[in-house]
C-alpha cells in the first residue's frame, strides 16, 4: 500500500511547522489516510527523514510541513534516495518566514488548504534544480555576497522570532537588508556563465535563481523561471553605498531591472570567484563560502503546485 510520507519541522516559523502539524494529524486520521510522518528534532535532520521514509517505505508523495530551509533539507534526501532508484512528488505546507517555495507554485499560507492541494495532488510540474560543486541542491536560489549575510544575520537574529510570531517574518529579512547595507563591502569578482567570463568590479551581490523571488517577496530575478532549463543570474555592483540604496526600495516590486548598477544573466553553468571568500546561502540556509559552482539539473524534482 502506498503511504503518504511527511516530514515537520516544528520549529519552523518560530513554532508555526508544529501548530499546523497538531491541526492537520487529526484531519489524516480522520479521513483514514495512510501516511508515515517524521518530525526533526534537529537541524539538518530532514535530510535524513526524507531517505529514511523513501527507503523503508511505499511512498510516492513527500510533504513538508516547513519553510524554505526544510524543503531544501527534504530535496536534499530526494536526491539521495533518487540515486537508489526512489522517485517521489514533493508537496508544501508552508510553515516558515519567507516561504518563497509555496509562493512559486501557488500554494496559500492556509495550512487545510495547503493539504487540499496537496491530497488531490492534481497538478505535478517538473522544476529544475541548482547543484553547486558540493553536492548541495537548492529549489529557489543560490546567492553569494550581500545575500549571504542577511541570510546568516536572519537566522540568527532574535527578532525573527518576535515578527514570526506576530505573522510577520517577511519583515526579518528587510530588517536584516537594512543593518547589512550599511556596513557591507564590496569586492572584486569573476562570473563565469557556460563559459564565458565576466569580470566585476565592486559586486555587491551574485544571485542565481531558479524562482523570481527569495526573502519572502523580493523580486530579485523577474524572468527567472523553474521550467526553462536555465538559471537566471543576476549581479549588483556599485562603487557607492548611496548610489545602491534605490534598489532596496524599488526590488520588492522587481522595478530594479533597468538600474545601471545591475546586470542579468541566464546560463546551464555557472561558476564564481572572489577576491575574498563570500558567504554563500542556499534556499536561505548558510552554504560555505565562494568560489561557488553550480550547474541546473533540468526537470529534476516533481512538484504539486495550485491548480
Ligand atoms: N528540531 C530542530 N531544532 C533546531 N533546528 C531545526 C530543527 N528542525 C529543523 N531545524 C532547522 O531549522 C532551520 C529553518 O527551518 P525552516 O526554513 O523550515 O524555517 P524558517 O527559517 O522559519 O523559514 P524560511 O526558511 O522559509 O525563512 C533549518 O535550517 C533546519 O535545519
Amino acid at each position: 500500500m502506498k503511504l503518504l510520507g511527511i516530514i515537520v519541522n516544528p520549529l519552523s516559523g518560530d513554532g508555526r511547522g508544529s501548530n499546523i502539524w497538531r491541526e492537520i494529524e487529526p484531519l489524516l486520521k480522520s479521513q483514514a489516510i495512510a501516511y508515515k510522518a517524521k518530525l526533526t528534532t534537529l537541524a539538518g535532520e530532514a535530510t535524513q527523514h526524507a531517505v529514511t521514509l523513501l527507503q523503508e517505505n511505499k511512498i510516492d508523495q513527500l510533504i513538508v510541513i516547513g519553510g524554505d530551509g526544510t524543503i531544501h533539507e527534504v530535496v536534499g534526501g530526494i536526491m539521495e534516495a533518487a540515486e537508489h532508484g526512489e522517485n517521489c512528488r514533493l508537496s508544501v505546507i508552508p510553515a516558515g518566514t519567507g516561504n518563497d517555495f509555496a509562493k512559486a507554485y501557488g500554494i496559500p499560507n492556509n495550512p487545510l488548504q495547503a493539504l487540499d492541494i496537496a491530497l488531490k495532488a492534481a497538478n505535478t510540474v517538473q522544476i529544475d534544480l541548482l547543484k553547486t560543486a558540493s553536492g548541495r541542491v537548492a529549489v529557489n536560489s543560490i546567492g553569494a555576497g550581500f545575500d549571504g549575510k542577511v541570510a546568516k544575520l536572519t537566522n540568527e537574529a532574535a527578532y525573527k522570532k518576535w515578527l514570526n510570531r506576530l505573522g510577520l517574518g517577511q519583515i526579518a529579512y528587510f530588517l536584516s537588508i537594512l543593518r547589512v547595507f550599511v556596513t557591507y563591502q564590496p569586492c572584486k569578482a569573476w562570473l563565469e556563465v557556460d563559459g564565458t567570463t565576466y569580470e566585476i568590479t565592486d559586486m555587491w551581490l551574485t544571485a542565481v535563481a531558479n524562482i523570481p523571488f527569495y526573502g519572502g517577496s523580493i523580486q530579485i530575478c523577474p524572468s527567472a523561471s523553474p521550467h526553462d532549463g536555465l538559471a537566471d543570474i543576476v549581479v549588483i555592483r556599485s562603487s557607492g553605498r548611496l548610489r545602491l540604496l534605490p534598489i532596496l526600495f524599488t526590488v520588492y516590486q522587481g522595478k530594479h531591472t533597468k538600474h545601471p548598477a545591475v546586470s542579468f544573466y541566464k546560463g546551464k553553468s555557472i561558476s564564481l570567484r572572489t577576491e575574498s571568500p563570500l558567504l554563500v546561502q542556499a534556499d536561505g540556509e548558510i552554504g560555505g563560502t565562494t568560489p561557488l559552482h553550480i550547474e541546473i539539473i533540468p526537470s529534476g524534482l516533481r512538484v504539486i503546485r495550485a491548480e
